[in-house]
């Protein structure tokens, strides 16, 4: 077994990040439609989370934005002329159409693809496979930039292996690492890839939710376990509730959590919790007594207040073989009932015995907690060492990085100023002088001309 470590690849906020209401069945994006954004301050939170991460001794990188408003989607869609006269058209005709052409939400790396490390795959590299994120359209157009992201930042053919994204088809919705985790006694070991989905796409039986959709599938799941070469017995599939996806739990790591022995999650986040613990087990194999399943009553936290506060929709870190840290959003502190609960958590015997609390109330009004902001990414030394090095966190990348936001930012930012060309242009110029400082290559469609 080689040693290996977890980091974490954290999305930086692009230029345009603003709050248009554009995901059904995700809470906090339709009750923030139309507020005022600052994009300024969103890349901030997000940069001091890496950095704190960074400074505690875990290796974190950053995975860069991708251009918005996306000029080349406008076109496919009919709008034509330059580039301020698609922005226009867009913006009188379509102006919602426009909006997801501007999103930044691929700020949300754990939907950005499934990775599955080296001590799993058939052979021996890290795979990744971008998430498709068919359900919702100003997702969907990530996926192309995410790979060629992906390939600049994990650039090394002997040690990762990239592969497309499944069929852009609700039968193959796939959303990537929020629905995906992995359970290992040591992150160097071969582990269990622990997958979770919201219906069945070719098996009218499995249930299904009714009022809000079910954005991934057992059958796109299936599919990556397969192209990454995984062990048949050490992948685990379990039913998201379609009760808890009515209830604003539009992807499962808003309910539920998971790092090397320990599995953090709701009474009511899975159709059958029993399975899914003997599934586990099963999986685990020797040593039942070393596995951690951390049950949360709705008694004490309903799934409600899951909701509100993103409790599960935070980060696991293994601070040594016994020890993690819970990190979690400001909002749980908001909550008595999820406060007394953290409180009363690393209080306990478990092995989650600190937490860190975070300010991401900019990413938070649209449905993304700390845990949605990163990517995860087990990596052996000799992985580690051939990442891209200027996507990794430093003193030096953190500096650069803050007086490249204040340059080139705007802290507001409300749906009509999306139409404006100066908007682009300033998105364009950004992220140009970000190819440079992580030296990225040309991964935007506006810098192949
Ligand atoms: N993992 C967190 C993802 C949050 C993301 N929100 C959004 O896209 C909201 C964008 C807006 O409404 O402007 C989503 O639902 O996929």
């Amino acid at each position: 077994m080689n040693k290996a470590n977890e980091a974490n690849f954290d999305g930086l906020v692009g230029p345009t990040h603003n709050y248009s209401g554009l995901s059904f069945g995700n809470v906090a994006s339709l009750n923030n439609v139309d507020q005022p954004s600052n994009p300024k301050e969103a890349a901030k939170q997000g940069l001091t989370k890496m950095k704190a991460l960074a400074d505690m001794g875990f290796i974190q990188g950053v995975l860069a934005p991708h251009e918005r408003p996306h000029i080349p989607s406008l076109r496919r869609l009919g709008f034509s002329g330059s580039d301020a006269q698609v922005l226009q058209q867009a913006s009188k005709h379509a102006p919602k159409i426009l909006a997801a052409a501007s999103s930044a939400s691929c700020m949300w790396t754990a939907n950005a693809a499934t990775v599955s490390p080296s001590a799993d795959t058939h052979d021996g590299r890290v795979h990744f496979t971008p998430a498709n994120l068919v359900n919702k359209f100003h997702r969907s157009i990530e996926h192309e930039t995410t790979g060629a992201i992906l390939a600049a930042t994990f650039n090394n053919a002997e040690h990762f292996a990239h592969h497309q994204a499944l069929p852009s088809v609700d039968h193959f919705g796939d959303e990537g690492a929020a629905n995906h985790t992995r359970f290992s006694a040591e992150y160097g070991q071969q582990g269990i890839e622990f997958f979770v989905y919201g219906m069945a796409a070719f098996d009218s039986s499995v249930p299904k939710p009714s009022r809000f959709p079910a954005r991934h599938t057992l059958e796109a799941s299936q599919a990556v376990a397969r192209m990454h070469g995984l062990t048949d017995e050490k992948v685990v599939y379990a039913q998201q509730n379609p009760a808890v996806i009515d209830a604003g739990v539009f992807h499962n790591d808003v309910i539920a959590v998971g790092n090397r022995n320990a599995h953090f999650y709701h009474q009511e986040a899975f159709l059958d919790t029993e399975k899914m613990q003997k599934d586990i087990m099963t999986a685990w194999g020797d040593n039942p007594e070393t596995f951690h399943f951390i049950e949360v009553p709705s008694q004490l936290v309903s799934v409600e207040e899951c909701v509100k506060s993103y409790l599960f929709n935070s980060q696991l870190l293994s601070r040594n073989a016994n020890d993690m840290t819970i990190v979690v959003p400001g909002e749980c502190q908001n909550i008595p009932a999820v406060w007394e609960y953290l409180n009363s958590l690393v209080a306990g015997q478990g092995p989650i015995n600190q937490v860190k609390v975070y300010d991401l109330k900019q990413s938070m009004s649209n449905g993304g907690g700390p845990a949605c902001l990163r990517l995860r990414v087990v990596l052996t030394e000799a992985e580690h060492a051939a990442v891209n090095p200027h996507c990794l966190m430093n003193d030096a990348l953190y500096a650069t990085l803050n007086q490249w936001v204040d340059k080139h930012y705007r802290d507001r930012l409300i749906e009509k100023d999306l139409a404006d060309p100066q908007l682009l242009m300033e998105s364009r110029t950004a992220l140009d002088e970000l190819t440079k400082i992580m030296q990225l290559g040309s991964v935007y469609d506006f810098q192949k001309g």
